[in-house]
């Protein structure tokens, strides 16, 4: 859909919050550049919240441009901004806008991962582009990589740190000690955690994420719900010094990867808490930043490392995804349609393939290592380290701590319950897989 030659393109900001306040301020400030980039003028025709009153002093416009009224100023833009977040409205504002003919530019990784599918036939059936890049590991350029410039290639494994607040909480908790629910106030503070932010520690956020990738990067439908999701509420201060004692840290990992189950080529994703090697790049990224780790077999390992989460990092990828909606609408074209070819069934989590780092407190007597070796036998796990600690002064107790080769994760997890079971184990203190070793 092209617009006249010079016009100026009407764009329309659906939430003006942590993210759209930011993108309005950069469209004001930058406007000359904008317009040069995108070969027009873009044009802010209005600014839809849920409070339109309120004072903004941090977005420098004419407050006449708030309404409240989001379903007609979607009906008067050429390019639509929804930072609203959430299901709906946000979903049934950006099918409007479709309809319309506009453009839409999005950052929300809960819609696309719940309904994708629907948002992009109504893209192609209007000739319009919907684009999201913001809604994956913020700043990052992701998305465009693995989508375009990566369709040449047979995408192996994605597997990343794709959600700043649970870092920002992990990364306190190794670093400082910090406690957990002062570091998810701080990173609501600092803007990087959603607006209910048990979306991002139950990994809710992270798993929409998962999903978008793995559609991407397989050419294939995943969506929020064939993820499977642990969040980090039950990571405690044990798995943390477990991990440290290892040469590890604790990090929430998205992980997507191509599998074959019952001879089919399938794929899994999973996000969960894991203990990841020091020495790997994924444990260097500290605080809310991001990172995504990508291997393909004619580009070997690619990392993507940036600021996942904040106003102006997120709003950069919003306003390149603008630049680029408002440059197909000066001259013609669109961006990439929706790659969904591969039609890959996800397999479950107990066929996924893993490691894990138990620790155990045993009773210290004779035959007990013989015991606790039988069940990892029984059920097929190979163990490749085990070390023995001495348990609290005075007390016959041991701790055994047992890192296994890898398994299937339904191997795994049977073992640590019939472990559980024995008479001679008195607490499992800790479980957590290992990853990128
Ligand atoms: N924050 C971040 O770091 C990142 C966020 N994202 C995504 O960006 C999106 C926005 O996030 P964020 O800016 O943090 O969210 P905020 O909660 O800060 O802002 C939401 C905005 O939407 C407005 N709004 C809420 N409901 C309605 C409604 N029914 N009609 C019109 N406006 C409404 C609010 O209005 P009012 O101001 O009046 O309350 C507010 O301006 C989400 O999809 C999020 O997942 C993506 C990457 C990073
Ligand atoms: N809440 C998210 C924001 C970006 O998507 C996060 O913490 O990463």
């Amino acid at each position: 859909m092209a617009n006249e030659p010079g016009a100026p393109l009407r764009v329309a900001l659906l939430g003006c919050g942590v993210v759209g306040s930011s993108v309005a301020r950069m469209l004001v400030e930058q406007a000359d550049d904008f317009a040069a980039r995108a070969g027009a003028p873009l044009e802010i025709v209005g600014i839809a919240v849920r409070r339109p009153q309120r004072p903004r002093p941090d977005v420098p416009v004419d407050p006449a441009l708030f309404t409240a009224d989001a379903e007609d100023l979607v009906t008067r833009a050429d390019i639509v901004i929804e930072v609203i977040g959430g299901i709906d409205p946000a979903r049934g504002l950006i099918l409007r806008a479709l309809e319309h003919g506009a453009s839409v530019v999005s950052a929300n990784k809960a819609l696309v991962a719940e309904d994708g599918p629907t948002l992009f036939e109504a893209a192609t059936a209007h000739g319009v582009d919907l684009s999201y890049e913001a809604a994956v590991a913020g700043a990052i350029p992701i998305l465009r990589p693995v989508q375009e410039s990566l369709a040449g290639d047979h995408v192996r494994k994605v597997m990343g740190i794709v959600n700043g607040t649970t870092n920002f909480v992990l990364d306190a908790m190794d670093v400082s000690g910090s406690g957990f629910s002062e570091t998810v106030e701080q990173a609501q503070a600092l803007g990087y955690a959603e607006a209910d932010p048990t979306a991002d520690v139950e990994g809710f956020d992270a798993a929409a994420k998962a999903a978008i990738l793995a559609s991407l990067a397989f050419h294939t439908r995943v969506s929020a719900a064939d993820v499977h999701r642990e969040g980090i509420t039950e990571v405690g201060a044990a798995d943390i010094a477990a991990a440290r004692e290892n040469d590890c840290v604790v990090k929430l990992l998205a992980i997507c990867e191509r599998v074959t189950a019952d001879g089919q080529d399938a794929v899994s994703v999973r996000v969960h808490p894991a203990m990841v090697p020091r020495s790997h790049p994924l444990a260097s990224v500290r605080e809310a930043f991001n990172a995504v780790f990508v291997e393909a077999d004619a580009a070997g390992e690619l990392m993507f490392y940036g600021r996942g989460a904040g106003g102006d990092p997120t709003a950069s990828a919003v306003l390149g995804d603008v630049v680029a909606a408002a440059r197909h609408r000066v001259a013609g074209g669109h961006g990439p349609r929706e790659s969904a070819y591969a039609d890959l069934p996800v397999v479950d989590m107990g066929q996924a393939v893993t490691r894990y780092h138990i620790s155990l407190d045993v009773a210290d007597r004779p035959g007990v290592l013989a015991q606790v070796a039988a069940v990892f036998a029984e059920q097929g796990v190979s163990i490749e380290t085990v070390r023995q600690q001495p348990g609290p002064e005075g007390e016959d107790r041991a701790r055994l701590i047992v890192v296994t080769h890898r398994a299937t994760d339904a191997a795994l997890s049977a073992t640590v319950t019939a472990l559980a079971a024995l008479e001679s184990v008195a607490a499992v203190a800790s479980v957590m897989r290992v990853e990128g070793a």
